[in-house]
């Protein structure tokens, strides 16, 4: 069986972070593990406190897997500290695993800093040349690119200054602009569009872990980049089209909703 492992926070309510990595993990028929980077008290309304996890314990997770199992791929979520960049990164060098997807979270839903501001600039330096793809959402391309993004045009832009910083590969998610979710790919040469259409719920709370992790999980099963993308894209969007309405904020996609399909028990 492939494996994927998430480094990322957890996230109480279920609905993003460590937990919803996990659930596409598993639905998407992969062995998931993961490192804790950060505990959080959060719900479906709002993100109530963070505590850190030091780096010491960080390094220690991420050793005792690789020391003992084979990782097919690496999802990297909230990291909330500068240390925990460094530790990440360096432990990442020394592990060297084939795949690595770097989902830089910063800001919850309901408006959380997740990341610590003298974090960024390691994360640029540090993690970004060494991972083999990137998925910011428009606010986090904006941060890492120093500049603003409201067009189609602004979207390449991000993507061509991304490359300049030493990403590999991008995926600029396109959600958060008006009209459809489009999303952009770039392999360093060429564009490939993803397209989307809205969906209108309130229910998208762990979006963007969950599209990385099916990333993961799809490049682990020995898919292409641009094909594990584009899968990942379809699962995401069924996973929003059959989202849950649980807790009285941003609910949570639906992960069981693919393994009840792959069992016949539902028709597409
Ligand atoms: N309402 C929607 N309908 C359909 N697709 C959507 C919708 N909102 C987001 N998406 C898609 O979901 C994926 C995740 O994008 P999004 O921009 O929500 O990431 P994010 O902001 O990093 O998510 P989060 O921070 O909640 O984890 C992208 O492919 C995006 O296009
Ligand atoms: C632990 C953790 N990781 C990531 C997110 C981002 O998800 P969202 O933007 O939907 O709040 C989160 N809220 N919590």
């Amino acid at each position: 069986m492939k494996t994927a492992l998430t480094i990322a926070g957890s996230d109480s309510g279920g609905g993003a972070g460590i937990q919803a990595d996990i659930k596409t993990f598993s639905s998407l028929g992969v062995f998931g593990m993961s490192v804790i980077t950060a505990v959080t008290a959060q719900n479906t309304t709002e993100v109530k406190s963070v505590q850190m996890i030091d780096s010491q314990m960080i390094r220690d997770q991420i050793s005792a897997i690789f020391n003992d199992i084979p990782v097919d791929a690496v999802k990297i979520g909230m990291l909330g500290t500068e240390e925990n960049v460094t530790v990440v990164a360096k432990e990442l060098i020394t592990y060297h695993p084939q795949h690595i997807i770097l989902d830089p979270v910063m800001i919850s839903k309901g408006g959380h800093h997740l990341l610590q501001q003298n974090a960024i600039e390691a994360l640029k330096e540090k993690l970004l040349p060494i991972v083999t793809l990137i998925t910011p959402n428009i606010p986090e391309a904006e941060c890492l690119t120093d500049s603003r993004i409201c067009t189609i045009e602004d979207m390449y832009h991000a993507c061509l200054k991304l490359k300049e910083l030493g990403a590999k590969n991008v995926l600029l998610k396109g959600g958060h602009l008006e009209g459809d979710p489009n999303d952009l790919f770039f392999d360093g040469n060429q564009f490939t569009w993803l397209y989307g259409k809205r969906i209108h719920t309130k229910n998208v709370h762990g979006t963007g872990c969950t599209l990385s992790s099916a990333i993961a999980a799809f490049i682990a099963q020995e898919e292409t980049l641009l094909s594990a993308v584009k899968k990942a894209k379809d699962y995401i969007t069924v996973a929003i089209e059959h989202s849950l309405e649980i807790g009285n904020g941003h609910g949570p996609t639906n992960h069981f909703f693919q393994l009840y399909e792959r069992a016949g028990l539902v028709d597409k």
